[in-house]
């Protein structure tokens, strides 16, 4: 991949960069980051993974092939009028920006190949589980381009456009639901007299265990699930707790309330509706 530029320099841009530069998939010198105005955080990501910082205003855009758009939603509008300018006819785009749709981005960068994915933080250590969809411009060589770079933080599915709202709302957002399951149980086996160090390693285990055994397996859940409740035991005991207290309907408005936000950013980044 040519010279790529993060425009954006948060905590997704720098889980995808500490990806990339960890497997080796890119050259750090290739990489290059921009963000609005925090110019200590773009210190910290040139020492940190020796990438290289540029600006509009120093015209340094021009060459690089590959833009990551990697703003809040509310900033994508002026980081697009900063580097529209500055961008050549052939530098395709490729958003991680939650709800923000293709067709938005295409009215500020023009008609050029564009790709909107959902990454997740985990791609700081090479899992992240992203979702894309691309525009028509972009042919195949980019595609591979592209699924490429992606692939270097984790898995990649690519999916139409509209299903990126249900994605972000499971697996962009999900680290966070597994994170607060975690402080969930934690806080339970502390109140109940566990020492914290030992719940979190026992937790942590239990995650990953249960992770791999279902990748591994290839089981349905259920079947796992089933594997590990004896009649009348301790399981079936807390698993109908979870029942009685709605935990399916509970995830349900979880993804549900997350996929609705998803659409309203979309909405209120829309140039055609705001
Ligand atoms: N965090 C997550 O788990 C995930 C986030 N995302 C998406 O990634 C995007 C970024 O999120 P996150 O990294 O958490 O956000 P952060 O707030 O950490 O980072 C946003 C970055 O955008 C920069 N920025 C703002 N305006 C401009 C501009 N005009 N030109 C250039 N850069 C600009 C900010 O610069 P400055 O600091 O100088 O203001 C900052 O570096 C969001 O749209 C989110 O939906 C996607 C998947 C997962
Ligand atoms: O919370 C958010 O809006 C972003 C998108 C997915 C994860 N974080």
């Amino acid at each position: 991949m040519d010279k790529v530029i993060f425009v954006g320099a948060g905590s997704m841009a720098e889980a995808i960069i500490a990806g990339i530069v960890n497997k080796s998939v890119m050259r750090a010198k290739d990489i290059y980051v921009m963000n609005k105005s925090d110019e200590d955080r773009l210190i910290y990501m040139q020492n940190t993974y020796g990438v290289s910082i540029v600006s509009a205003e120093r015209n340094e855009l021009s060459d690089a092939g590959l833009f990551i758009l990697a703003t809040k939603p509310k900033d994508i509008h002026q980081a697009m009028a900063d580097i529209v300018n500055h961008m050549n006819d052939d530098a395709a785009a490729l958003s991680v920006i939650a709800g923000v749709s293709i067709a938005t981005i295409e009215s500020g960068l023009g008609a050029r190949p564009i790709a909107r994915s959902m990454p997740n933080t985990s791609a700081t250590i090479g899992k992240s589980a992203t979702g894309v969809s691309m525009n028509q411009s972009v042919n195949n060589n980019m595609n591979k381009k592209i699924i490429s770079l992606l692939s270097s933080i984790g898995i990649v599915k690519e999916v139409v456009e509209d299903e990126l709202h249900l994605v972000t709302a499971l697996s962009g957002s999900g680290p966070a639901y597994v994170y607060y399951l975690v402080e969930a149980l934690e806080e339970a086996a502390i109140s109940k007299g566990l020492c914290a160090d030992t719940a979190r390693e026992l937790i942590i285990q239990t995650l990953e265990g249960a992770a791999s055994m279902l990748k591994k397996t290839g089981e349905e859940p259920s079947i796992l699930r089933k594997n590990v409740t004896s009649p009348g035991g301790t399981t079936e005991a807390g698993l109908r707790a979870l029942e009685k207290n709605s935990f399916k309907q509970t995830i349900s408005h979880c993804i549900n309330d997350a996929e609705a936000r998803s659409r309203e950013l979309g909405i209120m980044t829309d140039p055609k509706i705001t």
